[in-house]
């Protein structure tokens, strides 16, 4: 069992249209609506691909309800939490050229009691010693920025490995407290942390051992259409695939952790897994987890020890 943890989830929805003209009226031509927030969409892509996940989350509001009613009809196992103010709303606009605007509302902040309640639900769980919790996404307005770091405190004492995927404060404050098994940064995220831009494999490299130096055990990187680098103290991983043209890259990087917390064996078996995931992803429209039949390990190259020279467009 894998246990997820989604502080500010979201009903993501999704206009497709063939071009977005910014300042005009654009019509879509498809609308869809999903179950959103990064640890939702683990827990949604685990399960679809057989591996048992759960969801605990927040909920309120009519959107609440109705990201409980979606993730019962996709069948996604959640321990919902009532809290007092709305689940938001996340959009995207997808254009047919597979470029994607998405437009990320705060989400209305929770309590120090209700956060105390998400934890508490989290607790419930690490009781069963699941294999792995995973923190992702932001963190709701005002919330503060150390909840992930009371999670990892928490998931450390019932022995439980702590994977994180957040960005901004929450990602610098969770990082620098060190204890956690893997973070899954995409490179602006990196680039942000450390404060500087990456643009080749050794400066990614670089950058991804002064997280571990901190007191993370490996960083994956996902890099878009460039595939990801896995950073281990010691060794470096690339994988990667031919190019494709999204239909919409939101949950591609959920699709990409998933992958990897799913699969057994080898650094090298766990990148592919995780590229193959990440890019079936992006052929599926709005926030979609891809199924068994739709997930192509053959197309994707691993290659350790990749040459840090490589400007990361190259790859
Ligand atoms: N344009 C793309 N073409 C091919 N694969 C992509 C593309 N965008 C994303 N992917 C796949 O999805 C993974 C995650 O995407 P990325 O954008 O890095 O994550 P995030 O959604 O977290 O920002 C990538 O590592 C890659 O495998
Ligand atoms: O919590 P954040 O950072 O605002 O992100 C939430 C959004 O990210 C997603 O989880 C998608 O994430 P990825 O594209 O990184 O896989 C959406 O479902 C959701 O709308």
């Amino acid at each position: 069992m894998i246990v997820t943890v989604t502080p500010n989830p979201s009903l993501d929805r999704a206009l497709d249209l063939d071009r977005l003209v910014v300042g005009e009226v654009n019509r879509a031509h498809a609308t869809h609506v999903d179950p959103g927030g990064k640890g939702l969409n683990v827990a949604r892509a685990l399960g679809r691909q057989g591996v048992d996940a759960l969801a605990v989350l927040p909920v309120g509001g009519a959107d609440g309800a109705q990201l409980v009613a979606l993730l019962a009809e996709h069948g996604v196992p959640a321990v919902p939490v009532p809290v007092a103010g709305s689940t938001r709303s996340n959009i995207t606009l997808s254009e047919a050229d597979g470029a994607t605007t998405k437009v990320n509302a705060p989400g209305h902040t929770l309590s120090g009691a209700e956060l105390d309640a998400l934890l508490a639900a989290v607790e419930m769980q690490l009781g069963a010693a699941p294999r792995a919790v995973v923190g992702a996404g932001s963190l709701p307005a005002g919330a503060g920025d150390s909840f992930y770091v009371r999670l990892s405190g928490m998931a450390g004492r019932y022995g439980v490995p702590v994977v994180l995927d957040t960005s901004g404060a929450p990602f610098a404050r969770a990082v620098r407290s060190g204890g956690l098994a893997l973070v899954k940064p995409n490179e602006d995220e990196l680039s942000e942390l450390v404060g500087r831009a990456l643009g080749t494999v050794g400066e990614v490299v670089t950058a991804a051992r002064e997280v571990i130096a901190l007191g993370t055990r490996a960083v994956l990187v996902s890099l878009g259409a460039h595939g990801a680098l896995l950073v281990h103290a010691d060794r470096t991983w690339w994988a990667g695939g031919p190019p494709l043209v999204p239909l919409s890259t939101v949950g591609a990087g959920d699709a990409t952790l998933a992958g990897f917390v799913a699969t057994p064996g080898t650094a090298a078996a766990k990148l592919r897994t995780a590229v193959a995931w990440g890019r079936a992803a992006v052929l599926l429209p709005g926030t979609a987890v891809p199924v068994p039949e739709q997930i192509d390990l053959d197309a994707v190259r691993v290659v350790e020890d990749p040459d840090p020279d490589l400007a990361l467009k190259e790859l």
